[in-house]
């Protein structure tokens, strides 16, 4: 049977990168998504906005909505102290399934909680039964159209804190207008746009960061 995109992304991971080297675990997706087959990580050009983003708030407590095959997991794992840790959401079992091994590969699965299932379903159980007060960062990179619903549920929930950081993927490429009307306006959120490019391509895309004010 035919194999899948992510399955390929998978064995190159596996023949070529260093096992516990998540740089070069990095290094080998992107190299495969620029050689071989594009795939909707977040990439090399906005991984670089998405790292110094991470370095510079030192969360201990991080949240990923869309983990796809695992890429920008690995990419802010491998940017954590040791007692950090990020939990993401990923509903497609298919797409989970590769992204544990290749967070394994990486050798950066003690950071990770990798949760199978809908971010509208997960979010509201985070305190109870994941024992998370709130997340210093959250990425999102779901379904566009979830980015909104999800930032309003997090509130809600008691999730976020004052100095709570949103980062969001493809605020352009795809696009998630009503998300980026909605962090741009409310006097709850400071927002700033980095302007990038859509991952392995020279279509504009970019990240926004959203500074919760409490
Ligand atoms: C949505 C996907 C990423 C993953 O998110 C999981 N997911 C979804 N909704 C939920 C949920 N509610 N809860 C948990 N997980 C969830 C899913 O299964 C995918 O694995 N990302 C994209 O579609 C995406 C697409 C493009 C793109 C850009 C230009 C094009 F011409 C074509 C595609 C670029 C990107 O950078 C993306 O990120
Ligand atoms: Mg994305």
């Amino acid at each position: 049977t035919q194999s899948t995109r992510p399955q390929r992304l998978l064995g190159a991971v596996q023949k070529k990168a260093t096992r516990g080297n998540p740089r070069s675990v990095i290094q080998t997706i992107d190299q495969f998504c620029r050689q071989r087959e594009w795939a909707m990580n977040v990439g090399d050009e906005k991984g670089c906005i998405l790292d110094s983003v991470v370095t510079e708030t030192n969360p201990t407590t991080v949240l990923e909505l869309g983990t796809y095959c695992g890429y920008s997991t690995v990419r802010i794992a491998s940017l954590l102290p040791p007692q950090a840790r990020l939990i993401t959401l990923e509903f497609n079992p298919d797409f989970a399934r590769i992204a544990r091994q290749v967070i394994t590969w990486a050798g950066v699965q003690d950071k990770v909680e990798l949760v199978e299932g809908a971010s509208g379903d997960l979010i509201p159980k985070m305190k109870a039964q994941f024992g998370v007060n709130t997340f210093d960062l959250v990425f999102l990179d779901h379904w566009k159209d979830r980015y909104l619903p999800d930032t309003k549920l997090m509130e809600e929930c008691g999730l976020l804190k004052k100095g709570s950081i949103l980062l969001a993927d493809n605020v352009i490429c795809p696009g998630t207008p009503d998300y980026l009307e909605y962090v741009r306006n409310s006097p709850r959120y400071q927002s700033q746009y980095f302007k990038s490019h859509l991952e392995y391509t020279k279509v504009e895309d970019g990240l926004e960061k959203s500074v919760f004010l409490g």
